[in-house]
């Protein structure tokens, strides 16, 4: 039977991580990646890249946990391979602290990262403003470095990658078989899907290669977290913004409110600003759809809407995604098999 040829848009972290699933797990397809933008100037090349999941409050916790698992194991093992330094990951060590006690004092990931413990009274004397505090190892990724290290695992499988904005999905019709959209806050317009919003993110990029400890405060608008080559220091949420300026006010709140956590902060060089739309929806999209047009289909698996989470279920998703995928090319082939007959 002929390979089915299936096309992913987008090439942000879900495309590319989709896109290298699809190629590993499925022999009968070719794939090729189109996009209207790569690596750095995607929003998943702004993100700090932590394993610490957001809750959707549109998707069963069990199905969360699961998809957190298979992307903290995956990367845990390129974390202990030879490929950790180019794919940019690395291990991390840290607290997270909360000015009043969390209802969630055990959240549902604590045991899928490392090592989780409440943080001691001794810990806590260096937060005075804090008076709770959680500490774990989980992974980081460099996100620009994970993204280029996705892109040449997809050119090894022999995955195809184009340049192209798409207006309409049904334009791929006649090239492919099945389309798999992983257009982030781009299927606002190509869907028409008003559920998914930009939660504007800014943070810094800075050089403080002494601090190594993360910090993150249990609110979600401060964070320290040390990587491969730099610093993130964060940031803003701020929902329904869709400026990609960078804000010189915001800038320097982030940097007050990191300093204040970690003063030695203070010492930091070569301040980067990156500023980024978080495609957020209650629950990420991911299901299949097909597409009439005067008696013809095009089936479409779509993969979109992971908010702030991204990096932290990337791989659980992709692996749904193929999974649907698969059932797309099993019905094809029935189809084909019965209009032979
Ligand atoms: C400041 C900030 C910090 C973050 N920190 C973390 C973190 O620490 N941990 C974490 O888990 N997550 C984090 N995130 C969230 C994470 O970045 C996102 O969940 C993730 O990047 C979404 O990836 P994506 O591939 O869906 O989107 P994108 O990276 O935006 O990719 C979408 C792709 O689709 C393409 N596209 C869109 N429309 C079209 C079209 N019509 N035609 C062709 N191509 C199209 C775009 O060009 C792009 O290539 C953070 C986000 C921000 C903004
Ligand atoms: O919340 C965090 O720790 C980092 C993050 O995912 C974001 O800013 O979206």
């Amino acid at each position: 039977m002929a390979k089915q040829k299936i096309a992913v848009v987008g090439a942000g972290l879900i495309g590319l991580s989709t896109a290298v699933y699809i190629s590993e797990s499925i022999s009968k397809c070719s794939v090729t990646v189109i996009s209207d933008k790569f690596t750095p100037n995607t929003t998943s090349d702004v993100a700090a890249g932590m394993l610490i999941p957001h809750t959707y409050q549109g998707i069963p916790i069990h199905q969360q946990k699961q998809w957190f698992r298979e992307t903290f194991d995956y990367l845990f093992e390129i974390n202990n391979s030879s490929e950790a330094s180019d794919a940019g990951i690395n291990l991390v060590s840290g607290w997270q602290i909360f000015k009043t006690i969390p209802d969630e004092v055990l959240p549902f990931w604590s045991d899928v990262v490392l090592g989780f413990r409440s943080m001691t009274e001794e810990e806590l004397k260096k937060f005075p403003q804090h008076r709770f505090g959680q500490a774990f190892t989980t992974l980081k990724c460099d996100c620009p470095s994970y993204l280029l290290w996705l892109e040449k695992r997809l050119k090894e499988n022999g995955c195809q990658v184009y340049a192209r904005r798409i207006e309409d999905l049904w334009e791929l019709h006649s090239k492919y078989d099945i389309v798999v959209n992983c257009s982030g806050i781009g299927s606002r317009e190509l869907m028409g899907d008003l559920e998914i919003h930009p939660v504007r993110g800014q943070v810094l990029k800075v050089d403080a290669p002494w601090v190594n400890h993360f910090i993150r405060d249990g609110d979600g608008l401060t964070y320290i977290y040390p990587g491969i080559h730099n610093v993130t220091l964060g940031g803003t949420r701020q929902k329904d913004n869709w400026s990609l300026s960078p804000d010189p006010r915001s800038s320097k709140d982030i940097f007050d409110r990191c300093c204040a956590l970690e003063p030695s902060l203070q010492r930091a060089q070569d301040v980067k600003v990156r500023v980024g739309l978080r495609p957020s929806r209650l629950a990420v999209r991911l299901q299949k759809e097909i597409l009439v047009h005067d008696g013809k289909k095009l089936p479409v698996v779509h993969n979109y809407g992971h908010g702030s989470g991204g990096f932290s279920v990337h791989r659980g998703t992709a692996k749904e995604a193929a999974r649907l995928v698969g059932e797309c090319i099993a019905a094809l082939e029935g189809s084909s098999l019965k209009a032979k007959l």
